[in-house]
């Protein structure tokens, strides 16, 4: 085999909530496709990046953070994770430079040995927001958790190292044919794409015990005629009378606000303008209904 055969495969980065995975994806796919948030735990689904390097393709899953479940929309997100991990080529193990390896990472680390066929790689992420020798303690303790195939010090928010991180794990990809187009960025259909984008609106800005009772769907897009504009009618669903008025504020300013933001980014994605259509339904604790759940995409 030479260096130079052509190698396509699918990677996924695991980690606790909120050390960056999807900023990561985003950042190495160089268009938005994964939600980002402060909050942890605010990806759902198992959204595919691609990244197109002359030397191959990298097949990006990002999966929802890894943890003990406590409700039943807890236990489907671990089975996609256990799901999507059985069937990658490599998995990208992320920790903060600048926090400490607790029980949680080891958790992780050790659910890792269900996936043998998979290589295994530490990445250190937010190496930004530590300073150096904090970082080199952090790639130590790292080394120490299992004999990794790589392990690589990263900043997505700076670009450092990113271009290094795409050619190591292309090397760890088996020799292939592309596995879709040059042009493809995500496989991920356009609706869900925009429920996301309005799902990341609604995230900013709200009281921490909310984003978990948060669930988006897109009813239809519609082209106008005779104008470049694009109606979009989306539900967003709560568990609760009461969360219902927080999301929409006094007077309907929260959601106002909210639309306007998601707009823009809706419109950024489509490169059109767009009339988009709110509204606030309340679906009585979702999370715990496994009808409800199936309705709303889980
Ligand atoms: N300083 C710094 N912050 C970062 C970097 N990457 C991500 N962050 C921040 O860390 C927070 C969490 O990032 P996410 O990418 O949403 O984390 P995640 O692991 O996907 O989180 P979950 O979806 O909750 O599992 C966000 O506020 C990011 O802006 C980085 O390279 N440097």
């Amino acid at each position: 085999m030479t260096g130079t055969e052509f190698r396509a495969g699918f990677v996924s980065f695991v980690g606790r909530p909120n050390v960056g995975k999807s900023t990561l994806t985003n950042a190495l796919v160089g268009e938005k496709v994964a939600i980002t948030s402060s909050k942890p735990q605010t990806t759902r689904r198992a959204i595919r990046g691609i990244v197109h390097q002359p030397t191959g393709q990298l097949v990006v899953v990002d999966t929802p953070g890894m943890h003990r479940p406590r409700t039943l929309l807890g236990e489907r997100l671990n089975s996609v994770v256990q799901d999507t991990l059985a069937d990658v080529d490599v998995i990208g193990f992320c920790v903060p430079a600048g926090e400490r390896i607790g029980p949680g990472d080891k958790y992780i680390n050790e659910q890792l040995d269900s996936f043998p066929r998979a290589k295994k790689v530490a990445i250190v992420t937010k190496i930004d927001a530590a300073p150096r020798p904090t970082v080199a303690e952090q790639l130590q303790a790292v080394s120490e958790l299992r004999d990794w195939d790589a392990i690589i010090p990263i900043s997505s928010l700076e670009g450092i190292q990113l271009d290094i991180l795409a050619r190591e794990l292309i090397a760890l990809m088996p020799v292939s044919a592309p596995l879709y187009p040059a042009d493809a960025v995500t496989d991920e259909g356009l609706e869900a794409r925009v429920a996301e984008l309005i799902r990341e609106a609604v995230l900013e800005g709200v009281q921490d015990e909310l984003p978990h009772s948060i669930a988006v769907t897109v009813d239809d897009m519609v082209e106008r005629e005779d104008s470049e504009l694009m109606d979009i009618y989306a539900n967003l669903f709560v568990e609760r009378d009461s969360q219902k008025g927080i999301i929409i504020g006094h007077g309907g300013e929260r959601l106002a606000e909210v639309g306007a933001r998601a707009r823009k980014q809706i419109e950024a994605l489509l490169g059109r303008r767009v009339y988009l259509s709110l509204r606030v339904k309340v679906a009585k604790d979702w999370q715990r209904d496994p009808k409800q759940l199936g309705r709303l995409g889980f």
